[in-house]
């Protein structure tokens, strides 16, 4: 087995001297003012061995990555009976498609998709004011990570708002089926909130840890899910969390991932290790180019593909 710290900067002066990078989202607004030439990748062992590359300590919008933390909370919250209301199919169609949910009659493919993401917000709203479900989720998020740093973007999460038109179609459309309990208004502001949430990569690798430890935090033993529901995210991660991308990644890298557009990828694999990678630019499925490169990259070097003994 290769050294890890030589793999990782191995990977990293790779990346910072690529010019081709992918394109920074620019239908959020406040998103479109990264700086493309960022690089960042943390990698958490389940030994708790930490290892850090480039920008890992900048924060970024971890935009639908937080997914995974909310579908974890509502999980928690109501269980198995989540999948009422949302599938476990990948769409094949890209993150803020609509045309599947005239077919399905409102019912999104999947949680990671920005449907079945606001479906999971309506969810963790129930019972609760707004700024209450959002405080949950922060405060869930910094919990994983171990860290009271992790902070919600809030010009990030006005910047969606005000041009979440997409969101909010597909908010009230789901809505006219009955599969949103609440106004479009109040159900997308938990999620743009949750879509705000900036972290570094070294948070973001620590927070995933639950799910490369059997539902365990490894610092300090405590269960955050039971070992099957760990498994269950990790499966839907690797079969949905890179949208129509996902096919490829899986192909390519081979590790369950989540990808978010402000560039991120957490990746998980299971008794190893959890990681994360930023580099803004995006691919054409919307998901960060070097960071899907530099984890088909380390993957290959460190033999961590899931598929391979
Ligand atoms: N793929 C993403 O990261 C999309 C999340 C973004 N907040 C949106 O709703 O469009």
């Amino acid at each position: 087995m290769p050294e890890i710290e030589a793999v990782l900067s191995d990977i990293a002066a790779e990346m910072a001297a690529r010019a081709d990078r992918g394109d920074v989202v620019t239908y959020i607004p406040q998103l479109g003012k990264v700086d493309p030439r960022k690089f960042g990748l943390t990698i958490a062992m389940v030994d708790g061995r930490v290892f850090c590359a480039g920008d890992a300590d900048e924060a970024f919008s971890i935009q639908s990555i937080s997914k995974v933390f909310t579908l974890t909370l509502a999980l928690g919250k109501i269980g198995d009976s989540l999948w009422q209301r949302v599938g476990r199919e990948p769409s094949g169609n890209p993150f803020n498609s609509i045309v599947q949910l005239e077919q399905e009659r409102g019912i999104p493919r999947n949680p990671f998709i920005n449907p079945g993401a606001i479906v999971v917000s309506d969810v963790l709203l129930a019972g609760h004011q707004p700024r209450e479900a959002i405080g949950e989720i922060l405060r869930f998020v910094q919990f994983l990570a171990d860290d009271e740093t992790v902070f919600i973007d809030h010009e990030v999460a006005a910047s969606e708002r005000a041009t979440g038109f997409r969101n909010f179609a597909l908010a009230n459309y789901m809505r006219s089926f009955g599969n949103l309990e609440h106004a479009a208004e109040l159900t997308l502001g938990v999620y743009f909130h949750h879509c705000a949430i900036a972290m570094t990569c070294r948070q973001l690798a620590l927070a995933g840890r639950f799910l490369a430890c059997d539902g365990r935090n490894p610092a300090t033993g405590h269960s955050v899910v039971s070992a099957e529901r760990a498994r269950r995210i990790n499966a839907l991660m690797l079969t949905c969390g890179h949208y129509d991308g996902s096919g490829d990644f899986a192909f390519r890298v081979g590790i369950s991932g989540k990808s978010g557009v402000g560039g991120g990828i957490l990746g998980v694999v299971p008794g190893v290790a959890s990681m994360a990678v930023w580099s803004p630019g995006l691919n054409a499925a919307g998901n960060s180019r070097l960071g899907s490169i530099a984890l088909e990259k380390l993957a290959k070097a460190m033999n961590w593909s899931i598929f391979s003994p």
